[in-house]
């Protein structure tokens, strides 16, 4: 379990996090997301004690990570997947790692298997491709079997067959009760593997709900509308709870009124309508329009 209060961290007059605060809970997979520049790495290294809060608190297992006994068996980290001696052979640095800790070679040999390693346990890290670092990652982090999981872009790297894997290790890991943190740029990705969402944007806490509330929310269903005359539409529907966006030529789309109202409206003032679908959001679009604000770096459209 990992808890978060009003946690700031200022970089000379900026201020990377800004008085946030939220829970990583046991038993659910915590998604953390937010455009480049959030937020979310200084968050996670001031989890995991590489940096010191300004103002606010940071607890793992009700703890700061720094007061942790045992660190490894509580939280096991994945930040900097480049993390290690590239002479060195998978095995050689998990053992290093076991041996700091207290933990046994057993384990060392079941987390090799466990992330699909053994093939390759001798071999030096340095001529690790992308995916193969990551694995050798997550196997580092689940080496003191901890409670707690923070994981920063684990499927940076990996083929389908990786990033499968690591939906279903991170879901198997959650069920059996353990807390995980796990960041992303891609919504699409949290879709599939998160219960819950933290969205960062410049800094501040923007949404912290599941993920079912966060396709809930914002106005209920779109509607796509198509024919002659739609754009009359956003006139003729105009009131401070609609928003009408004409998509193309002869097509809007509603939000805030019910697909039955809109044609009834249509059909009054002579619209002829070829199509009316009600749709839902995406997770993306809801998560695009929530950060919109918050982007730091946006690519101009080319003129
Ligand atoms: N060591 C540092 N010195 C100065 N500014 C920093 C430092 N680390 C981060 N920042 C700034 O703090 C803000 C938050 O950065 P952070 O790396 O935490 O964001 P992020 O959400 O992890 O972004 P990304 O998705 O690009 O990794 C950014 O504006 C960044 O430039």
């Amino acid at each position: 379990m990992i808890v978060a209060e009003h946690l700031t961290k200022r970089y000379g007059a900026k201020v990377a996090v800004d008085d946030v605060g939220f829970e990583v809970r046991p038993g659910l997979v915590t998604g953390f997301l937010g455009p480049n520049g959030a937020g979310k790495s200084t968050t996670m290294r001031m989890i995991v004690g590489l940096d010191r809060p300004d103002a606010g608190s940071v607890t793992v297992s009700g703890v700061p990570y720094r007061e942790l006994r045992s660190p490894l068996t509580e939280v096991g980290a994945l930040l900097d997947a480049k993390a290690w001696h590239p002479g060195r052979t998978a095995e050689r640095h998990l053992l290093g790692l076991a041996a700091t800790h207290g933990i046994g070679k057993d384990r060392v040999r079941e987390v090799l298997e466990i992330t699909g390693l053994e093939s390759v346990a001798r071999k030096r890290v340095g001529g690790f491709s992308l995916g193969m670092g990551q694995r050798l990652g997550i196997a580092s982090a689940l080496l003191g079997d901890p409670h707690t999981l923070i994981l920063d872009e684990p499927v940076n790297g990996l083929d389908p067959e990786g990033v499968a894997w690591v939906r279903r290790l991170l879901r198997g890991l959650a069920a059996e009760g353990r807390a995980v943190l796990l960041s992303s740029h891609l919504m699409s990705e949290m879709a599939q593997v998160a219960d819950r969402v933290v969205v960062l944007g410049k800094g501040r806490v923007l949404a912290d709900q599941s993920i079912d509330e966060m396709l809930g929310v914002q106005g209920g269903p779109v509607v796509l509308v198509r024919g002659t005359g739609v754009d009359r539409l956003a006139h003729l529907l105009a009131s401070d709870d609609v928003t009408t966006t004409q998509i193309a030529p002869d097509a809007v789309e509603v939000s805030g009124v019910p697909a039955p109202r809109i044609a009834e409206v249509a059909v009054g003032a002579g619209i002829g309508i070829e199509e009316l679908a009600p749709r839902k959001a995406t997770l993306e679009e809801r998560y695009m329009a929530l950060t919109s604000d918050a982007v730091e770096y946006r690519t101009e459209a080319v003129r």
